[in-house]
């Protein structure tokens, strides 16, 4: 029988890290305390073959996105902007040896690929937190730098997500656990998206906002495009959607944002989601801008993540 229940996140709590002034990353799994062993599988990382607070101990900053080729560049470009020593070669995968997701560090940021979809992010978090409390890493501060359709905005606006809302407006994730569907809250976190915005004051070179962002289980007719393989609903239709979203607050549409922020807020981590639109969803549904446009547009995002960084780190000489 299925029944929607709230998240009972206290009942299942493992505070085993609570230290004054510092956060540590808390995994909600009493299960856990009696494994010998903790492989991440997908991640080819385990507890027994790897040490974990000498390899990412001292991470403070996550940065995850789809593609792995931009998330080895997101790695590469702030090694170079926090003034790091060292080629790009030292630069390498640490999940070498699995290709469902890639993974580079460079001094207190990790940056991960997650592929295409709740699923895909779903997975890496569950082991990406993981690590993180195996590591004992405290106030860590976690992004998803990503791609989005806007709606009613410029292309290269980017949007920096207050809320996930999934394909009915509302703030909530439904995560099916057994026969169970159990209704997670997808807050994110306010102050981490002004700081975000405070940010981008700095970066005059595209608009930046904050807004709500929906995410979709499917590209195509889960976004209401018309360019599927499979449609059976027309223009107007599709159009009333995107206006209704729009006056509802929305302004971009991506697949990952909702179990992002319900994750991350179950374990305490402070998220922030930053995409990129590639279009106005209001005009059109194909991406045709070509390859050198849409590799800048992805580029955005990380120039804002930079600064937040560098500001963080004490680094941030406004130009
Ligand atoms: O981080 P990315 O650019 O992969 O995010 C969006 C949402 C889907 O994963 C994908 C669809 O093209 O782009
Ligand atoms: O329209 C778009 C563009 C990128 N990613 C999405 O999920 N949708």
């Amino acid at each position: 029988m299925t029944s929607i229940l709230a998240d009972s996140s206290e009942s299942m709590r493992t505070d085993r890290n609570t230290y004054v002034g510092n956060k540590f990353v808390h995994v909600k799994n009493p299960h856990l305390d009696s494994m010998d062993e903790d492989i991440l599988y997908h991640l080819d990382l385990g507890t027994k073959t790897h040490n974990f607070p000498a390899m990412f101990g001292d991470v403070k900053f996550v940065c995850v996105g789809g593609s792995p080729n931009r998330m080895k560049a997101f790695a590469l470009f702030i090694h170079k902007e926090l003034g790091f020593e060292g080629s790009e070669e030292d630069i390498q995968d640490i999940c070498a040896g699995t290709d469902r997701y890639c993974m580079y560090k460079t001094g207190p940021v990790l940056s991960i690929s997650h592929g295409m979809g709740i699923p895909s992010i779903s997975i890496m978090l569950h082991e990406l937190i993981k690590l993180l409390h195996h590591a004992k890493c405290c106030d860590v501060t976690i992004i998803r730098i990503g791609t989005s359709g806007g709606i009613g905005i410029e292309p290269g606006s980017v949007v920096i997500t207050d809320t996930a809302v999934n394909s009915f407006f509302k703030p909530q994730f439904e995560q099916i656990i057994l026969d169970t569907v159990v209704t997670r809250s997808t807050e994110l976190d306010k102050e981490l998206a002004e700081e975000l915005l405070n940010c981008s004051e700095e970066i005059r070179e595209f608009p930046t906002l904050i807004g709500h962002t929906m995410c979709t289980y499917d590209f195509y007719e889960g976004q209401g495009r018309l360019d599927g393989a499979l449609c059976f609903f027309s223009n107007e239709r599709k159009l009333d959607y995107l206006q209704r979203a729009y006056k509802a607050g929305i302004r971009n549409i991506e697949m990952e944002s909702t179990v992002f922020a319900a994750m991350c807020g179950l374990c305490d981590l402070k998220a922030a989601v930053v995409c990129v639109t590639l279009l106005n969803r209001l005009e059109c549904d194909q991406i045709s801008s070509p390859h050198e446009v849409l590799l800048e547009y992805q580029q955005r995002p990380q120039q804002l993540i930079s600064i937040l960084i560098k500001k963080r780190l004490g680094q941030h000489n406004p130009k």
